[in-house]
């Protein structure tokens, strides 16, 4: 079945349905990850966003029942250069198109991804629609124009868990699989601030010996507070920082009083909550192959990254020092309080998907909690 991507500036791409068939839109940015199209599908931070990847060959390992970093697709929309629906993979249990279909998830395969790539990269993230109903360029491009700008959504308290719950799984081996922790044998009581969590930061904070409590993203800081935890973290999470003035108010509550770590979307809100400000970046970060500066020890890693928006550091210098740097454009890939235990990081140090060079960040908030105990 004939589809059609149509972008706001008026580019045009004619491909092939796959997954669900209808009409989508949202913010069309390029992943530049070579495999893990599951963990991106279910990532909740690309809500209201359509992923093209720039891996030509996607679905050739099918659908597992393991790789999930949510129970949902939040994406609206997948774009791929040549779709793969014989799978292999020794866990596999579906195809990547039975997989859409099932979640109602539009794709569209046969699209010149190294060119539309290339547009994004000159042009900028911009927005964008799949129909397998209407073919009609000036129709689809003007509805494109119509979606609103990804600049000033909150889409975080949308996607955020319902009431607390505890989380006790920890990370997957390949004899085990995931594992089940005892809560006795898990030394630091951390309340995690869900604004759309992946899974692998939960599982990543259990291995590193944390007893975690996940929060709704407006959960009030006393409550927090009262439940007396080692730690606060904040959660990646979709849509734009800036317009999250409960959860920034809330989070103030918690400077100087307990140590703080942040990620992707935690990151940003806690740089706006320590008096900052974030800009939006011209097509953003997204892959599992960046490189990094650990300012520290100057050491390099390679880094999955998820991100459109981004902490300007000089509008922290008051409070912050730059943590971590962006090799590829030098962008802020992390900071560190100059006097408080509080720091945080722009790229994913759970990986999934991406290498795990970052997962040493867990037991640098452990030992943080630990200092502060003491
Ligand atoms: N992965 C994330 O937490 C993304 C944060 C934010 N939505 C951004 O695009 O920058």
């Amino acid at each position: 079945m004939k589809a059609v991507l149509a972008l706001a500036d008026g580019r045009i791409f004619m491909g092939k349905a796959f997954g669900a068939t209808g009409e989508t839109s949202g913010e069309v940015v390029f992943n530049t990850a070579m495999s893990g199209y599951q963990e991106v599908l279910t990532d909740p931070s690309y809500k209201g966003q359509m992923v093209t990847m720039t891996y030509t060959q996607i679905g050739n390992t099918g659908i597992n029942p393991e790789d999930i970093e949510s129970n949902q697709l939040y994406l609206s929309g997948f774009i791929v250069r040549e779709y793969l629906d014989c799978y292999s993979n020794w866990r596999a249990t579906m195809s990547l198109d039975a997989y859409l279909k099932e979640h109602g998830v539009v794709g569209i395969q046969g699209i010149d991804t190294r060119a539309l790539t290339r547009h994004l990269r000159d042009k900028g993230a911009q927005n964008g629609i799949i129909s397998t109903i209407d073919f009609d360029p000036e129709s689809l491009v003007k509805k494109a124009r119509a979606i609103p700008s990804m600049s000033g959504l909150d889409l975080a308290t949308g996607v955020t868990c319902a009431a607390p719950y505890h989380w006790t799984e920890g990370l997957w081996d390949l004899e085990s699989g995931y594992p089940q922790v005892d809560r006795k044998d898990l030394k630091y009581k951390v309340v995690a601030y869900d604004f759309g969590i992946k899974l692998n930061i939960l599982r990543c904070l259990v291995s590193a010996g944390c007893d975690v409590t996940v929060v709704p993203a407006t959960f009030p800081a006393e409550a927090a507070l009262a439940m007396n935890p080692d730690g606060i973290f904040l959660s990646n999470g979709p849509g734009d920082p800036e317009p999250m003035k409960e959860v920034i108010e809330n989070i103030k509550q918690f400077v100087g009083k307990k140590p703080i770590f942040g990620i992707c979307l935690g990151h940003q809100l806690l740089g706006l909550a320590l008096g900052g400000r974030t800009i939006k970046l011209k097509f953003g970060n997204h892959g599992s192959n960046l490189p990094v500066m650990d300012m520290a020890t100057r050491k390099v890693e390679i880094t999955a990254q998820n991100h459109g928006f981004s902490v300007d550091i000089l509008s922290l210098s008051h409070a912050c020092k730059l943590g971590h740097e962006n090799l590829n454009d030098q962008t802020v890939e992390g900071m560190g309080h100059k006097e408080l235990p509080i720091f945080s990081v722009q790229h994913h140090p759970e990986a999934s998907p991406g290498p795990h060079d970052s997962h040493y960040l867990f037991d640098r908030f452990v030992e943080m909690m630990e200092k502060f105990k003491k």
